[in-house]
């Protein structure tokens, strides 16, 4: 279980989560909605301890992860913003990441080849980033994700710059990577792909959040909350 007690997260002066409280739990996807600038990048930044909250306390099981940093945790973030090493293709960046991890290499390279096939990137894995499509680059940034494998998966606009078959295999890729041991976050304003993977939704209103079950509430209803938040 991951626990947010009271949390309050500012930028200099400027308040964007006051007095926040929740529990995540494992075994289920929650999906972030809210408008543009409600938070959700600054809320999953600071669940995995890339932005630190200035009061409250955040608890991963028992042990506070207040003091910890994004690499002390066995956790993942996954956004749209990909730095990739320029002069290393993109197997290279993949094998180098195993080799961190301390995967011997013919393991290494075994566990590659099936996340290749399985996001079929075959094609592009001798390519050096700036020659690949955005599209390609969120797929392979999704790809380096899934190849850590964490508890605590984290994913801010996934589905952003997917084609519709993409977006299927990601939306069943992380349904099957649902599991006792690992918490899913999503953030997207893609409400059909959320709909379509979610246990919960998180929506943002008043610097908090509100929960919801999918099967409770419309598209009309999500529009209006986040409508209604707009200053
Ligand atoms: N480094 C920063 N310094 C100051 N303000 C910031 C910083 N990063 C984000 N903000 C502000 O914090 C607010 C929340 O930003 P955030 O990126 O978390 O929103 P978001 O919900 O992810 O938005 P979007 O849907 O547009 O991606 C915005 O008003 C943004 O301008």
């Amino acid at each position: 279980m991951l626990r947010l007690e009271h949390i309050t997260i500012k930028y200099n002066e400027r308040v964007i989560f006051r007095d926040l409280s929740y529990q995540f739990q494992e075994n289920k996807i929650y999906g972030l909605i809210g408008r543009n600038g409600a938070g959700k990048t600054t809320l999953l930044k600071t669940i995995v301890r890339l932005k630190k909250e200035e009061y409250g306390d955040i608890f991963w099981g028992d042990v506070s992860i207040k003091n910890k940093d994004y690499f002390d945790l066995d956790a993942t973030f996954i956004s749209d913003d990909h730095s990739f090493f320029q002069d290393l293709t993109m197997y290279e960046q993949m094998l180098f990441l195993c080799k961190i991890k301390g995967l011997q290499k013919t393991k290494a390279q075994k566990k590659i080849e099936g996340i290749v096939d399985l996001f079929k990137l075959g094609d592009y894995i001798d390519y050096f980033p700036h020659a690949l499509s955005r599209g390609t680059l969120q797929r392979f940034g999704i790809a380096f994700g899934y190849l850590r494998g964490s508890k605590l998966l984290l994913l801010d606009e996934p589905f952003i710059t997917l084609d519709p078959i993409q977006v299927n295999t990601l939306e069943k890729l992380l349904i099957s990577q649902k599991s006792p041991n690992r918490i899913i976050v999503v953030s997207s304003h893609d409400l059909d792909s959320l709909e379509a993977i979610c246990d919960e939704y998180l929506i943002i209103k008043d610097k908090n959040v509100i929960r919801y079950l999918p099967n409770e509430i419309g598209r009309s209803t999500i529009t209006q909350i986040i409508g209604d938040s707009y200053e």
